[in-house]
């Protein structure tokens, strides 16, 4: 079996705590979970995750990243066999997250001696979580804890807007770095190391997409940091460890920095979140703006500095502000930063406003109407979201961030273009491709994407590839595994109009068209024949991603007719 083979998509086993020593009075302890965890983007490859929590047992022991409340039960039962809960000192937490709160319950019930090791961000949500009387030691820079046996661990606070309380710890006897989010991947299978690392690469992609490029300058200082470190290998909070293509790894996250730093149009997402609703959303918005090619920066009111806020507001074409309701009201601190960016931000400014509430929701109709008030036009209409997001409320968002983007690049004429007149364009534009209609269905989720860079790629198995643009709101339904419709056109029919015009964000792109549904896509009714496939690779191409999937199953529904072709007189443009 290859080693990607053995990440596949959903599963019925259980949830279980696979253990392993991994080194000297070391213990890996992976609470598996095999399907879909949430709607997060983060989640959007659905192949499960795990929870990487360690064992460290020096004359002193030592727990690192006990998992969430789903494990409790399985987890304690998994450490009660490799040792007794009364024998553990600390617990290090490399960041604090409410989910875990109610595993930090049960062990505190077990053994109230406990001392938990944390940032001073993590320390205000641990005693927000288990009340003023817990024991912590609070971690500021360079501080050290011997645990004996060689196990003297260092402690680097890597925080970012996303996760503030960040928190690496290094044991230079095992040579481990514990990195937490960094590094990481959601995935699921019995690999504990990265055996296969490359076949893993667009796991971590789409991690560092969805989690850490938004914040680039936070995770380069991170990265700076950790550089001098003399680990044999990373062990991050979710999925396999990094042994061999550790460096690897840890020069491709420098370049996806850079590149999200050359873009050159960038929004401020300023938001502030207390438990975490709002912060999907603004995952979902900015997974949308970088997909169209321009840069995120996201500030996590709760711990941006005022200078932070108008500097990155200055560099800016566009912000958006999102904030949840809290006693018929906005957060003060984004009420704080509301004051900073009307202060600074010009009325050209492109603007949007969003955020989860419970039952009335003022916050975001307060920010919305001060803006307005203030002058600015808001892009898009307010994002109100109640409670938790669903996974079409997700789509929503992204791509409603992909046409704010979208948008900002056509008022800044951003050339995206080659030069219309160059022979070479001439003669690349003369190279001709299927007209067909991409189609994915995902439960209550259907989208479509006209084609016509389509070519055969292989006999055995029937394959083909199509070319993606990186801002199409169907490239996130085109990973490995998953299954679309490809609807080749009939030459002389207008199929191809009703997928021409721009859509609005969650707009129904069949309203017009015949259609029957089938597993993963739909089939258009009128088209000349169909293939129903699997995506089987996916390479980047520039602003554009080459799926290369095989046919399954397919027909020809007008056998005397002809494909329609896409004849251009120039490659710059569709
Ligand atoms: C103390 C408290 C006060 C709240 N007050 C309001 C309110 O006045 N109006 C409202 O619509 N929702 C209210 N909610 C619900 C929150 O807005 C809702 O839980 C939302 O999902 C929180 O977003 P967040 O996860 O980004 O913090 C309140 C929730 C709490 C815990």
């Amino acid at each position: 079996m290859s080693f990607a083979k053995s990440f596949a998509k959903s599963s019925t086993k259980p949830r279980d705590v696979q253990t392993a020593y991994i080194a000297a009075e070391t213990i890996a302890m992976r609470s598996r979970s095999w399907n879909r965890l949430r709607f997060e983007v983060e989640y959007g490859l659905e192949k499960g995750t795990t929870a990487n929590s360690f064992l460290i047992q020096g004359n002193l022991q030592a727990l690192i990243d006990p998992p969430g409340e789903t494990f409790t039960e399985i987890y304690l039962r998994e450490l009660m066999l490799r040792t007794n809960i009364l024998d553990i000192s600390y617990v290090i937490l490399g960041h604090v997250n409410q989910n875990r709160i109610e595993t930090l319950k049960a062990l505190l019930a077990k053994n109230d001696r406990l001392t938990f090791i944390c940032t001073n961000p993590g320390a205000i949500a641990l005693r927000q979580g288990l009340g003023e009387n817990i024991k912590i030691q609070t971690v500021r820079g360079e501080e050290t804890l011997d645990l004996g046996k060689g196990h003297t661990l260092k402690f680097i606070p890597t925080s970012t807007p996303r996760h503030p309380d960040a928190l690496c710890t290094y044991d230079p006897k095992a040579q481990i770095l514990y990195t937490d989010k960094l590094f990481a991947a959601h995935l699921c299978g019995d690999q504990i190391f990265d055996e296969g690392w490359s076949q893993l690469l667009s796991d971590r992609r789409y991690y560092f997409d969805s989690t850490m490029v938004n914040q680039v300058r936070q995770v380069e200082a991170a990265l700076d940091k950790l550089a001098d470190i003399p680990a044999s290998f990373y062990a991050p909070a979710h999925g396999p460890m990094l042994r061999y293509g550790l460096n690897e790894l840890v020069k491709l996250y420098r370049q996806w920095c850079d590149n999200q730093k050359q873009q050159n149009i960038s929004v401020a997402l300023l938001f502030a979140s207390a438990y975490g609703n709002t912060t999907t959303l603004a995952n979902a918005i900015a997974k949308g703006i970088t997909k169209a090619g321009v840069a995120v920066e996201l500030i996590n009111c709760e711990n941006a500095e005022p200078e932070e806020i108008k500097a990155a507001i200055e560099k800016s074409s566009g912000f958006l502000i999102g904030s949840p309701t809290l006693g018929g009201h906005l957060p003060t601190q984004v009420q704080t930063a509301l004051g900073i960016v009307l202060s600074t931000a010009s009325k050209s400014y492109q603007t949007g406003v969003f955020g989860s509430y419970g039952w009335s929701g003022e916050a975001v109709d307060i920010i919305a109407g001060k803006l307005k008030d203030a002058g600015y036009i808001l892009a898009f209409e307010p994002i109100r979201v109640k409670f938790t997001p669903t996974e079409a409320t997700l789509q929503l968002c992204e791509e409603t961030g992909t046409d704010f983007a979208q948008n900002l690049k056509r008022l800044k004429k951003v050339r995206t273009t080659l030069n219309p007149g160059s022979t070479v364009e001439q003669a690349v534009g003369r190279i001709i491709g299927s007209m067909s209609v991409l189609t994915v269905k995902r439960g209550e989720i259907s989208t479509a994407m006209l084609a016509s860079w389509v070519s055969q790629a292989s006999f055995n198995p029937p394959g083909l590839t199509i070319s993606v643009a990186k801002d199409r709101a169907v490239e996130s339904y085109l990973y490995e595994g998953d299954r679309f419709v490809l609807n080749i056109l009939e030459q002389g029919k207008q199929l191809h109009k009703y997928f021409m015009k721009k859509y609005a964000p969650g707009e129904d792109r069949f309203q017009d068209v015949k259609i029957e549904s089938t597993e993963g896509g739909l089939i258009l009714t009128d088209c000349l024949a169909y293939l129903e496939c699997q995506v089987a690779q996916r390479m980047e191409c520039g602003d554009h991603w080459l799926i290369y999937a095989t046919a399954q199953n397919g027909k020809v529904l007008k056998t005397n007719s002809l494909t329609e072709i896409h004849h251009r007189k120039t490659a710059s443009n569709y």
